[in-house]
């Protein structure tokens, strides 16, 4: 490994590790009790925060990239990137057939009172059923996402989402998914039809 190499790596664990820190932000943000002039004295301490990463800055994302070992990785998605801190971030794998993830929301997530919003539930879905499209040996664009909503579902509660290929017709890929508790009750299941762009083959 070069030392240019080493360097970069080195920034980008860097990165990942502020991300998760703002993360941690977010969620005491989220839950914070501490009295008013506490939290207008917090917020003139992170307003100077921001203004030291906009100091340098780009214009979009970390990007979608060969990580040095060889593999894909987005270190920006909203999903998946260490280095989104909007980001869980999600960590899916594959077993060749079908993609799995187990996650955790968190309160910070909360859309009706004591569960998760349901628009997060149908982002982490898009995300695992477009990797199952992936890993199905294709690629495309989500044309369209339904979602049934079975179950509310909790923060603070180890989870497990899947996908899996339907059928594939033409440019159109149907894939299915969903978020369930660990002893296999399913909260949330989705369908999926994804579109290869005609442009993405050249046509
Ligand atoms: C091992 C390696 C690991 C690597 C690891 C990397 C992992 C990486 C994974 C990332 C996973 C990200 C997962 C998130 C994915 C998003 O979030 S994508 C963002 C949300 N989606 C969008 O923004 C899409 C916006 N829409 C579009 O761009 C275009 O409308 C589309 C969907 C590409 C279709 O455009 P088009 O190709 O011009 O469509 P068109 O030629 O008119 O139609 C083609 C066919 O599709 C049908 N169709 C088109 N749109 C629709 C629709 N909305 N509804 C129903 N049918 C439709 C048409 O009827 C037509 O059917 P046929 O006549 O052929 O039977």
């Amino acid at each position: 490994m070069t030392i240019e190499a080493a360097t970069g790596e080195s920034r980008i664990t860097a990165l990942c590790a502020l991300s998760q820190q703002v993360r941690e932000l977010m969620d005491a943000t989220a839950l914070t009790d501490v009295p008013e002039d506490e939290l207008e004295a917090i917020t003139a301490d992170v307003a100077a925060l921001t203004a030291r990463l906009r100091a340098v800055a780009r214009e979009t994302p970390q990007p979608f990239e060969f990580a040095p070992d060889g593999t894909l990785r987005h270190l920006g998605n909203a999903v998946t990137g260490a280095a989104n801190p909007h980001a869980l971030p999600l960590v899916v794998t594959s077993d060749g057939e079908s993609v799995r993830a187990e996650l955790s929301f968190r309160p910070l997530h909360e859309g009706p009172p004591g569960s998760v919003h349901g628009g997060i539930s149908a982002m982490i879905l898009d995300h695992v059923l477009g990797q199952a499209v992936v890993v199905a040996g294709f690629a495309g664009m989500t044309a369209s996402l339904s979602v049934n909503y079975r179950k509310p579902v909790p923060y603070g509660v180890p989870l497990v989402a899947t996908g899996a290929f339907t059928r594939k017709e033409g440019r159109k890929t149907w894939v299915e998914g969903r978020i369930a508790l660990t002893d296999g009750t399913v909260l949330v299941e989705a369908t999926g039809l994804f579109v290869t762009p005609a442009a993405w083959l050249g046509e």
